[in-house]
């Protein structure tokens, strides 16, 4: 069992602009301390009695001059590594509208690299407005987000979340995988908020999972890896809203209250009782936080003046975004390696005792590793935009959500 609390980073957007008030220092030993420095003269006439220095630590801070291959090297690598091993991983974004969340977690425009990788089955599950829909249903591709599936959240007697009506698609190789994501991509919901006019208002959690079977064994290991591209986070006072938007946004802001309420709880060396049934995002991350997972936060800022809180001259999205980060570091997970015996092996097992060649064969046909392991699977190199094989379709606000 590996004891680990949530990682968290920090990733700054770029900003074309002149931006003084904040100051990363990145520390081998000790950790990364972000600071935002708040100029009494940004006030502009209010008496800002604030105070003049907000400083965060994180395990480390992306500077906007860092690329998207740095930050997949040191916080996508080790978690898809910890997958690749049998370990559940999740990696997700957190931060204001526009400040960079789709962008770290499922890349730009950009072209990928082709490599086979080894198979494995993707699930793309979006939520909006609370409501669970199947970006990966084909038959679908670009139409309304509800002609999708809706997907329902059902429970076992053992308390196991089961997701049904959301399809599991087997990938063979990474184009496959990355075209799944485009699939998906291309049928999420992009609405038109005043402040980011390709904004998500919706959360969206793309899942791998692996199952691997180890040469010679008669064990498996499925693990789940979640990228996880949360909605902003910013409060709905501020944005202005009225109608359909400001529905989302109420439901946007009731979903992240009860992720902070789960991370409230979770941190309390005295777990009874935590409330992850209260929303659809925290029922699907139940083993993510507090649980069963190797989870790392990456806490996504803008900046940008464009982005002060004009009154107080003031980062305030940015600051309970490192807030936010900081209580979410604090929440211990326990992952262990999932292995279990083939059960197709036991059922061959059982039923063929009586001659020794079914179970042979079974046995045989079971130990057949059903991928080649390789050194860079399909997650390693998903982040990595680096060479021009396989590109990301462009998706404009008509394909995405209507086909008229
Ligand atoms: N590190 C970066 N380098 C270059 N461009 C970036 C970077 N991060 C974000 N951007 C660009 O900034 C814009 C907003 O980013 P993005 O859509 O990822 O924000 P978001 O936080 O996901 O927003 P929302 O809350 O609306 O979903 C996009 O045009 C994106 O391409």
């Amino acid at each position: 069992m590996v004891k680990q609390t949530i990682q968290i980073y920090g990733r700054i957007k770029p900003t074309k602009k002149n931006t003084t008030v904040y100051s990363v220092d990145n520390e081998e030993q000790t950790g990364a301390f972000l600071e935002f420095l708040v100029p009494r003269d940004l006030a502009d006439g209010f008496v800002n009695n604030k105070r003049e220095c907000y400083r965060f630590r994180f395990l480390k801070v992306f500077d906007q001059a860092v690329e998207q291959e740095e930050v997949f090297e040191n916080i996508a690598k080790p978690v898809a590594d910890s997958v690749l091993a049998g370990y559940n991983g999740t990696i997700f974004a957190y931060g204001q509208t526009g400040s960079g969340k789709t962008f770290t977690i499922t890349g730009g425009a950009e072209h990928y690299r082709q490599q086979y990788g080894f198979t494995t089955h993707i699930s793309y599950l979006e939520i909006y407005n609370e409501m669970g829909y199947d970006l990966l249903d084909s038959r679908h591709e670009a139409s309304r987000l509800e002609d999708l599936p809706k997907v329902l959240i059902m429970e076992d007697p053992d308390q196991n979340i089961h997701l049904k009506n959301l399809s599991l698609q087997q990938s063979a190789n990474e184009e496959e995988a990355l075209n799944l994501l485009f699939l998906g991509d291309t049928n999420r919901m992009i609405a038109e908020t005043p402040m980011n006019q390709a904004s998500t208002r919706s959360h969206c959690i793309f899942t791998m999972h692996l199952c691997r079977r180890e040469p010679g064994s008669a064990t498996l290991r499925r693990s789940k890896l979640h990228l996880v591209d949360l909605a902003g986070s910013d409060r709905v006072s501020k944005t202005g809203l009225s109608g359909q938007l400001l529905t989302e946004a109420k439901y946007i802001n009731l979903s992240l209250h009860y992720l902070e309420q789960v991370i409230m709880l979770c941190q309390r060396r005295n777990r009874s009782h935590i409330p992850y049934r209260n929303s659809m995002l925290t029922s699907v991350l139940r083993d993510s936080l507090g649980g069963n997972c190797m989870t790392t936060m990456i806490a996504t800022m803008a900046v940008d003046r464009r982005n002060l809180d004009c009154k107080e001259g003031l980062h305030t999205e940015s600051i309970s975004t490192c807030r936010f980060a900081q209580r979410v570091a604090l929440i211990k997970n326990e992952a262990i390696l999932n292995e279990e015996l083939d059960p197709a092996l036991v059922r061959h097992t059982h039923t063929h005792t009586h001659t020794h060649t079914h179970t042979l064969t079974a046995l045989h046909q079971s130990l057949q590793p059903p991928f080649k392991p390789q050194k860079h699977a399909f997650m390693c190199q998903s982040l990595r935009p680096d060479s021009p094989h396989i590109s990301r379709p462009k998706i404009d606000q008509q394909m995405s959500c209507s086909e008229n």
